[in-house]
């Protein structure tokens, strides 16, 4: 721990401009608090300097480009499931900013609590006799909710309810008051008939089932957001086949023959959902990139690494976008995969 403690202090006060004697004073600081604790606690603004440059290490996100701009909440002080399911609307609501998003992370007590969900805003599913209702990639937590005894309405586009395990203890759930959770109807600019599908998606992506890893220090509850790429609504969670699997349904509506292959009648159904998908939030006023966008503001994330002399990292296969990926820069070079911390990481499921 002290070895990371060390490469970190390294990184903030270089990268800060803090003096360097400061620094020294502060590693005896650390070394006798894990000499005698065996851990350390970190300052606000090591731990908020921390935090963004997880976010600059994080090689699979193309959104990499405004990394000095996220905004942390220190809320290490909090004991109770309670206290941690106010702060969670605190964040969701600070975050979504009637829709003009802002990048945000709420970092909790190292190791002592865990959130269950996936994503804070999330849509259930249910297994049913004819076929999943909702988001198949829920019907597992879901079925937990249940039985932690949440009512739900079995519907396909149910909220989720909140699940925090204190350490040691059983976990708690806490419905999410539908005002705290903005929602864009999906609708297409120029097919009228694209409404009676009735598809919606939340506003905002907050990712609460990773860990943030800071000088040797792990934060298991660490909830961040940012906004999404519309590809990720339009062509992953709304068209694939083990998802909504929208496709046939828009194909037909086109009237496509989606009998031949050749005649690509799933690549118009996903540009169609796509121009839907963006058109959608932005006329809401709801922050979201579209992947071309999103690729040249990732073009010069690399150039401003490049200038602070930086080498930047990434996941290739992450990076391209699902749809026209050749069309972008990032398909066309190699990407060094390296894993640098600070950085999130995948944890364990704690189900
Ligand atoms: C501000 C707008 C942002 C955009 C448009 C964006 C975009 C994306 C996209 C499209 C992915 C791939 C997700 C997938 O395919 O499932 C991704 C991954 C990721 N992003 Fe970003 N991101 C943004 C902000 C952030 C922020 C604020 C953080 C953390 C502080 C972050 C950390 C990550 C991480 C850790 C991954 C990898 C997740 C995994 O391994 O499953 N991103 N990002
Ligand atoms: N735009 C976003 N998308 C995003 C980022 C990280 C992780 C995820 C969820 N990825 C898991 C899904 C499910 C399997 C493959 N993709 C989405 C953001 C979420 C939180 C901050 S940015």
């Amino acid at each position: 721990m002290l070895n990371e403690a060390k490469e970190f202090l390294n990184i903030f006060y270089e990268e800060t401009g803090r003096p360097n004697n400061e620094m020294l004073d502060r590693l005896v600081e650390i070394e006798q608090q894990i000499n005698k604790q065996g851990f350390y606690e970190q300052t606000t603004d090591e731990l908020e300097y921390g935090a963004k440059v997880a976010w600059r290490n994080s090689n699979k996100c193309i959104g990499r480009l405004f990394w000095q701009s996220l905004h942390v909440i220190d809320k290490r002080h909090l004991r109770t499931e309670e206290e941690i399911f106010e702060a969670l609307l605190e964040h969701i609501q600070f975050a979504t900013n009637k829709g003009r998003i802002r990048p945000t992370i709420t970092v909790f007590s190292p190791h002592s609590v865990r959130i269950w969900n996936h994503q804070l805003v999330r849509y259930a599913g249910y297994e049913t006799e004819n076929g999943i209702v909702g988001d198949p990639d829920s019907v597992t937590f879901t079925e937990i909710c249940e039985n932690l005894g949440w009512e739900s309405k079995r519907g396909p586009f149910d909220v989720l309810p909140l699940v925090i395990q204190m350490s040691g203890k059983k976990p708690k759930m806490f419905d999410i008051p539908k005002e705290h959770v903005l929602e864009v109807p999906i609708r297409h600019p120029e097919y009228n008939w694209f409404d009676d599908f009735q598809l919606k998606w939340y506003a905002v992506p907050m990712i609460s089932s990773m860990k943030l890893e800071v000088g040797g220090i792990t934060y298991a509850a660490a909830p961040f957001n940012g906004w999404y790429m519309g590809t990720e609504i339009g062509a992953r969670n709304l068209a694939d086949s083990d998802r909504y699997n929208m496709l046939p349904s828009i194909a037909e509506r086109m009237g496509l023959n989606t009998k031949s292959n050749a005649l690509l009648w799933k690549d118009r159904a996903l540009v169609e959902l796509n121009v839907a998908v963006l058109h959608s939030y932005k006329e809401d006023s709801v922050s979201i990139v579209d992947h071309h966008t999103a690729a040249q503001q990732f073009k010069r994330f690399e150039t401003n690494e490049k200038d602070a002399g930086r080498d930047v990292t990434g996941n290739w296969a992450w990076l391209i976008p699902p749809i026209s990926p050749a069309t972008t820069h990032i398909f066309h070079k190699p990407y060094d995969n390296e894993k640098k911390t600070p950085n999130y990481f995948y944890q364990k499921s704690p189900y």
